[in-house]
C-alpha cells in the first residue's frame, strides 16, 4: 500500500484540489483530504500536482535491430522519468512487427524489459514496403494498439483502402504517417524561408496535406478508425477540421515541436531541428495550436526518435530525421502553453493523458476512486535547464538543449508501483 499525502490534481473546471491518494493492489483505493493509514508506504508530496499517468501513442524504441540508438529498457526509463505510464512503440525495427511471429519476438522482449506500459502498433504492410498487407485479422488478437508503417507513407490508395476495410472489421485503427513520395522532390527540410535562404532542398507541405486528403475519404468509405501521425500543415489541421464536421472517424497528433518550432528557428544547420514531418512555417505552427485548443487535433505525442550521436553529426542532408521527445514533452508544453496562458492545465492533462488514452480505448488515464493506479506526480514549481546529457535515453538529439523550464516530473507509477521517483522527493 502507498499513501501520497498533500497533493493536488486537477478539475475539469480546472481548479487545484488539494488530496491525498491511497495506492492498494495497483488502484486508486482512496482520494480526499486527511487519509490516515499505518500500513502503507507514506510519501509526502508537499503540494506538487498529481496526473494520471501520461500517454504518448508515438515513440520509437528502436529495439530490436537499432540498440545503439536506444534499447526497450532505456527508451521506457526515458518514458517514466518524463511521466508516461503507457506509450506506443511503432513498428519500424528490425525486424518489422508484420507476423505472428515477429509481434510475438517483440511482446516477449517487452515483457523481459520495459520500465512502463508498452503496446506495439503491427506494421500495416509486411516489411513496410506498403505492397502487401499483414494478416491484419489474426495479429488483431494480439497486444497490439493498431496498424502502422510509421517512418514512411502508404503509396497506394488501393493498399490503403484495403488495409483500412481489414482493420475496420476488426476494429482496430489505422496509424498513418502521411507522407507522398512522389512529391518530396529531394526535400529535407520545410520548403519556406530557412531553406531558401540557406540552399536547402524543401518538402512540400502538400506532401503530407495531398495523402491526408485521399485518407480522409478512405476513411469515409471505409468507416475505419483513422488516425494521423505528427500533423504539421495548416492545410492538414483544416482538412482535420472537415473531416470531424463530416463525422468521419478521424483522430490526430501533433508533436511538442511542432507546436513550439517553425523553420526560422533553426539554427546554425543544427541537425537536432531535422525531424519528419520537418518543423514548417509559422502559419503552420499557429494553425496547430489553434487546432489543439479547438480539439480539431485530439492530442499531443513526442514522435521519440532517437539516433545516435555519429549519425546526427552528420550533415542536415545526410543526418536522419527525428529528434527525442519523452524526458521534456511535459515541462516544454507546461511552460509555454500553460504558464503563458495559451491552454489550461486541464487542457494539457487531457491531450497528453485523458483523450490518448479515450481514443485508443485504452482503461487509464481517470484519476478516481477505483482507477488503475498510473499516476504522474509533477513539481509544478521546479525550474531546469534541458540538459540531454541528463537524459536517460540514449538519444541525445534535442533542439531544446539549455531551454529553462518548470513541471518536472518527479514520480511516476505504474499499476500502483513507484517506477521513476527524483532524487529530492
Ligand atoms: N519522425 C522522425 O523524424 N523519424 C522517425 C520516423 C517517423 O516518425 O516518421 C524515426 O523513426 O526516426
Ligand atoms: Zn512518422
Amino acid at each position: 500500500m502507498i499513501l501520497l499525502k498533500n497533493g493536488y490534481f486537477v478539475s475539469e473546471e480546472n481548479d487545484l484540489i488539494k488530496s491525498d491518494f491511497l495506492i492498494n493492489d495497483g488502484k486508486i483505493l482512496k482520494m480526499e483530504i486527511g487519509i490516515e493509514c499505518d500500513e502503507a508506504e507514506v510519501y509526502d508530496l508537499a503540494g506538487a500536482f498529481v496526473s494520471p499517468g501520461l500517454v504518448d501513442v508515438h515513440v520509437h524504441l528502436r529495439e530490436p535491430g537499432y540498440e545503439r540508438k536506444e534499447t526497450i529498457e532505456t527508451g521506457t526509463l526515458a518514458a517514466a522519468k518524463g511521466g508516461f505510464t503507457t506509450i506506443a512503440a511503432m513498428a519500424n525495427t528490425i525486424p518489422v512487427p508484420d507476423s505472428v511471429e515477429h509481434v510475438t519476438y517483440i511482446n516477449d522482449l517487452l515483457d523481459k524489459s520495459a520500465k512502463v506500459r508498452v503496446f506495439p502498433y503491427a506494421a500495416i504492410t509486411i516489411g513496410e514496403r506498403g505492397e502487401e498487407i499483414v494478416d491484419v485479422e489474426t495479429l488483431a488478437n494480439m497486444n497490439i494498439l493498431g496498424f502502422s508503417d510509421d517512418g514512411r507513407g502508404i503509396q497506394e490508395a488501393g493498399v490503403m483502402y484495403q488495409a483500412m476495410k481489414r482493420a475496420k472489421e476488426v476494429n482496430k485503427p489505422i496509424v498513418a504517417h502521411c507522407e507522398d513520395d512522389s512529391l518530396l522532390f529531394g526535400g529535407y527540410l520545410h520548403d519556406g524561408e530557412y531553406a531558401k535562404e540557406n540552399g536547402h532542398k524543401g518538402i512540400l507541405s502538400v506532401s503530407e496535406s495531398a495523402q491526408i486528403a485521399r485518407d480522409i475519404m478512405l476513411a469515409q468509405a471505409t468507416g475505419v478508425h483513422y488516425h494521423i501521425c505528427h500533423i504539421s500543415t495548416k492545410e492538414s489541421v483544416e482538412l482535420v477540421r472537415f473531416a470531424k464536421q463530416q463525422g468521419i472517424h478521424v483522430t490526430a497528433e501533433v508533436s511538442p515541436h511542432h507546436l513550439l518550432l517553425c523553420d526560422m528557428d533553426i539554427k546554425n544547420d543544427d541537425t537536432n531541428y531535422k525531424m519528419n514531418p520537418p518543423l514548417r512555417s509559422e502559419r503552420d505552427r499557429l494553425a496547430c495550436v489553434e487546432g489543439l485548443l479547438d480539439g480539431t487535433i485530439d492530442v499531443i505525442a513526442t514522435d521519440h526518435a532517437p539516433h545516435h550521436e555519429d549519425e546526427k553529426a552528420r550533415n542536415l542532408y545526410e543526418a536522419p530525421f527525428g529528434i527525442v521527445g519523452l524526458e521534456t514533452a511535459f515541462p516544454l508544453m507546461y511552460t509555454h502553453f500553460v504558464k503563458t496562458g495559451i491552454m489550461t492545465l486541464n487542457q494539457l492533462v487531457n491531450c497528453m493523458s485523458r483523450k490518448p488514452a479515450d481514443i485508443f480505448n485504452l482503461p487509464y488515464g481517470k484519476l478516481e476512486v477505483g482507477a488503475i493506479a498510473d499516476l504522474t506526480i509533477i513539481d509544478l514549481e521546479k525550474e531546469m535547464k534541458i540538459d540531454p546529457q541528463h537524459f536517460v535515453s540514449k538519444g541525445k538529439n534535442t533542439p531544446f538543449t539549455g531551454y529553462c523550464v518548470s513541471g518536472w516530473p518527479v514520480m511516476t507509477l505504474v499499476d500502483g508501483k513507484i517506477v521513476y521517483q527524483a532524487m529530492n522527493l
